[in-house]
């Protein structure tokens, strides 16, 4: 069954062509991709973004052995998004994160050139239209991905709840119980956004994701990424620069609801 991918040397996004994931070579809508904002085109018929997270459908948090994951309660609309470009209601099933070994680069989507520290992502899928989140991967519509780009200055305060669950997740497979974590805490106050049709970002890399990534970044503390970092891929291998580097944009039109 070959080695499993990963973002190693051996296992990285450059081999996953070869490990079983061709679409990663031959597809035309993969993710991220850099987005340059002069190329983007105002839409005016995009509608605002809207949120709304249940707090008490937060579930568990775990090392996925690629990310730390928060999973929640997706069974009924407990949490959805709406409106944006979207048609129908999207249930939040996880958010997670991508970073790199330094505070300069670690985000997966790059902005008009510029890398930042990391990125959080909030993965819904249209529950409207499909019966589950396998199905919905399969759909060009099936999920939206919010994309928060997260810069190193001070320190915050609503991700201080995860990065302290993280020393009891070191090793890959690690889960503790995660109840009652408000998820709208971790956005910007500004909801502004580009929307592009893409991809998840690892393996599968289903193309089914409609992304909704947020201009405003949110800030990280040095200290609290610090501590992203001591998290394992495996035994003794620190994860850091667990993210997949812009892909082909393959002539995609980026729309953006702001002027
Ligand atoms: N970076 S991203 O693009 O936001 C992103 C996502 F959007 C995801 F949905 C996943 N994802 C992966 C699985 C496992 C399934 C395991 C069985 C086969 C299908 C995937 N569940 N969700 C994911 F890993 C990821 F990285
Ligand atoms: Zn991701």
């Amino acid at each position: 069954a070959g080695c499993s991918w990963g973002y190693g040397p051996k296992n990285g996004p450059d081999h996953w062509h070869e490990l079983g994931f061709p679409i990663a070579k031959e597809g035309t809508r993969q993710s991220p991709i850099e987005i340059k904002n002069a190329e983007a085109k105002f839409d005016q018929n995009l509608k605002p973004l809207n949120l709304s997270y249940d707090p008490t459908s937060s579930k568990s948090i775990c090392n996925t052995g690629t990310t730390v994951q928060v999973d929640f309660d997706d069974c009924t609309d407990r949490s959805v998004l709406t409106g944006g470009p979207l048609c129908g209601k999207y249930r939040l099933r996880q958010l997670h994160f991508h970073w790199g070994a330094c505070d300069t680069h670690g985000s997966e989507h790059v902005i008009d050139g510029k890398t930042f520290a990391g990125e959080l992502h909030l993965v819904h899928w249209n529950a409207e239209k499909y019966c589950e989140f396998n199905e919905a991967l399969k759909a060009p519509d099936g999920l939206a991905v919010i994309a928060v780009l997260l810069k190193v200055c001070e320190a915050n305060q609503a991700l201080q709840k995860i990065v302290c669950s993280l020393e009891c997740l070191k090793s890959k497979g690690a889960k503790t119980d995660f109840k009652d974590f408000s998820a709208c805490s971790l956005l910007p106050s500004c909801l502004q956004y580009w929307t592009y049709p893409g991809s998840l970002t690892t393996p599968p890399l289903c193309e089914c994701v409609i992304w909704l990534v947020l201009k405003e970044p949110i800030s990280v503390g040095a200290d609290q990424l610090a501590n992203f970092r001591k998290l394992e891929f495996g035994p003794c291998e620190p994860m850091q620069n667990n993210y997949r580097p812009p892909q082909a944009s393959k002539c995609r039109e980026i729309r953006k609801n702001f002027e």
